[in-house]
């Protein structure tokens, strides 16, 4: 078992340490045989299984003729644009989102560049169904919801043979990773193996709002068991039927994973994590972060988003960030993630220390605000450096409220409806333009609906919620809230890394993609309430956020891309995926005629 070349090793401790060069020694990484088959070579039957090549009736009779599938398709040839036709009044004829969230797989696990293509040109209608909320849905219901696999399942029995599963994996290229071990899918809990939808929606995101290649990315879950009782006795369950395996062995596990991505796949391949419980999340991110070319989501895309909706609103209030008193419903990774990020930008902003900035944000928990005389073990973790002196205890938000008059009311808590009548309108008495964020997913679990905001504000609120929802009509007015989805950021990010391989992601990249985002903000959204740019912006967004990623990869030598583009967007436009099909008729050509009459040979 002991196989590895030199070069491959020579490859891999660039990146890694001597320790973890060693955790990889006993992997096999000769690749030579494991390589997919040529795409040219792939005819037949086998070209109408694979769906980034297939084209199903736009096929025209040429192809069908050279690639030996004519008379498997109806005779008729259509275009693109039919096809999308009728992937559309297919989809109004299904009954209800999860029989569209089915139907959209479906085609995605048929027909790549057709679902990309639909997705694009009909984004505001489909990403609620592809994604958030929808996705949330089909999680819970997945034994219902499953078709066919996608991705890769690497579950705990694996553990001392993951780099052999990822060999399984039929694409040689691999540039990005959302990976999940299901514990904490949206504000929905544990779901276990059923978490999968999380990865391959995530992923669907980086090619339908960043151009990233279907073929390049890979959504996997590690599947360690889960503690959900209902899953565990669910007939249609599709992951391991035992409880969650922690402690030494599930870190070992982990620290293998992320070894063999590497060996099987390269350290520049990103791994986004996704949806762990925060205990791990934070770990995760801690351990692995300089060492990996990693980040999380939730607590660092998240973070960037907020942040961005916070600098945008503060176009309308004119109050300068470090002037605002913020208060976090919520003290997990969402919140502490958004909360150090904005302290950051705050400290480098106003020129003061981290600690000093964090004087300005408040966090209240499920125990109530965090205040110093506390029982022992509640103020453990990142949140810790929130807590606050002066205050009074107290376990009523409202109360909370009205001791702290915040600026800005930011909710991450996972519970529906927490912010109340009473707390809203309390925001709305302390300032002008209350600032309130609605962040916990899928819809059900937002600390407060749009409606509610707006309604109990009198209008005045500037809005966003993590989930979408509709435009609000208040007093002859219509108000359209912001979707403060993390959505704007991890594409945009993966984009950067990606085309200019960079070693790691660093804090710095979500306080870049934070601010370009809201600088894509106009002037026109803002009077309508947007805090952030219009959804069908949302690919030029992540080509923008790339752009001045890509410019700070290249300043700290964090990019593997040499010699650097002279122009760095055009070089970012030109490696987009592109959903129109290609033909897969050479060129014709002929010889020019005096090439093709006989020659004396003298
Ligand atoms: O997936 C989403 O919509 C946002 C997110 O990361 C989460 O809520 O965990
Ligand atoms: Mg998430």
């Amino acid at each position: 078992m002991l196989r590895i070349n030199a070069s491959g090793l020579r490859l891999i401790s660039k990146s890694l340490n001597v320790q973890s060069v060693k955790a990889v020694k006993n992997i096999a990484i000769d690749d030579k045989d494991r390589l997919s088959k040529p795409r040219s070579q792939i005819k037949g039957v086998e070209l109408l299984r694979n769906p980034s090549l297939y084209k199903g009736m736009a096929f025209t009779v040429e192809e069908r003729q050279l690639l030996g599938i004519h008379g498997l398709l109806p005779p008729a040839v259509l275009s693109q644009q039919v096809q999308c036709h009728r992937i559309m009044e297919n989809f109004r004829r299904e009954k209800d989102d999860l029989s569209r969230y089915i139907a959209l797989t479906n085609l995605q696990y048929r027909n790549e560049k057709l679902f990309y293509k639909v997705l694009i040109d009909n984004l505001e209608l489909l990403m609620p169904i592809v994604y958030t909320p929808t996705v949330g849905l089909a999680c819970q219901k997945y034994g219902i919801a499953f078709r066919r696999s996608k991705g890769l399942y690497i579950t705990i029995h694996d553990k001392g043979h993951i780099y052999d599963v990822l060999c399984n994996w039929p694409e040689s290229v691999v540039k990005a990773i959302v990976v999940t071990d299901g514990e904490r899918i949206l504000g929905l809990g544990d779901l276990g193996c059923y978490g999968m939808g999380i990865p391959i929606g995530k992923l669907s995101l980086y090619t339908a709002l960043a151009g990233i290649y279907p073929t390049h990315c890979l959504p996997i879950m590690l599947d360690v068991g889960t503690n959900n009782q209902q899953l565990l006795d669910d007939p249609l369950y599709i992951g391991l039927r035992q409880k969650r395996v922690t402690g030494k062995v599930y870190e070992e596990f982990m620290d293998e994973f992320m070894d063999a991505v590497v060996a099987r796949f390269g350290y520049n391949c990103l791994i986004q994590f996704e949806d762990f419980a925060s205990h791990n999340a934070y770990k995760f991110l801690q351990k692995y972060q300089e060492k990996y070319c990693m980040f999380n989501d939730d607590i660092q895309g998240t973070a960037a988003v907020a942040l961005a909706g916070l600098m945008t609103s503060l176009r309308v209030t004119g109050t300068p960030l470090e002037e605002n008193k913020i208060l976090f419903v919520g003290a997990g990774q969402a919140a502490c993630g958004i909360a150090d990020l904005v302290a950051l930008a705050i400290s480098r902003k106003a020129n003061i220390t981290f600690e000093q900035a964090c004087s300005r944000i408040y966090m209240f928990d499920v125990d109530g605000l965090l205040v110093e005389d506390r029982p022992e073990g509640q103020l453990d973790g990142p949140k810790n450096k929130y807590t606050k002196q002066s205050l009074r205890p107290t376990k009523n938000l409202s109360d909370a409220v009205e001791q702290i008059k915040p600026t800005a009311l930011i909710g991450a808590t996972g519970v529906g409806g927490i912010f109340t009548e009473s707390v809203i309108r309390k925001m709305g008495q302390l300032n002008e333009r209350p600032v309130i964020f609605a962040l916990s997913n899928p819809t059900h679990k937002a600390e407060c609906t749009a409606q509610q905001a707006y309604e109990f504000t009198d209008g005045r609120c500037l809005f966003s919620s993590g989930s979408p929802f509709k435009p609000v009509e208040l007093n002859g007015k219509t108000y359209v809230p912001g979707q403060g989805n993390n959505s704007y950021i991890f594409p945009g990010v993966a984009l950067a890394t990606t085309v200019f391989q960079s070693k790691h992601i660093d804090e710095e990249v979500f306080l870049i993609a934070a601010r370009t985002l809201s600088e894509q903000v106009s002037e026109s959204d803002l009077v309508a309430g947007q805090l952030y740019p219009p959804m069908k912006q949302i690919q030029n967004v992540s080509v923008k956020i790339a752009v001045e990623i890509s410019k700070y990869y290249y300043e700290t030598e964090l990019a593997s891309l040499y010699p650097a583009p002279y122009d760095l967007e055009s070089y970012i436009r030109d490696q987009l995926y592109d959903t129109t099909y290609q033909s897969y008729v050479p060129n014709t050509w002929t010889w020019p005629e005096e090439h093709t009459k006989p020659k004396d040979f003298n």
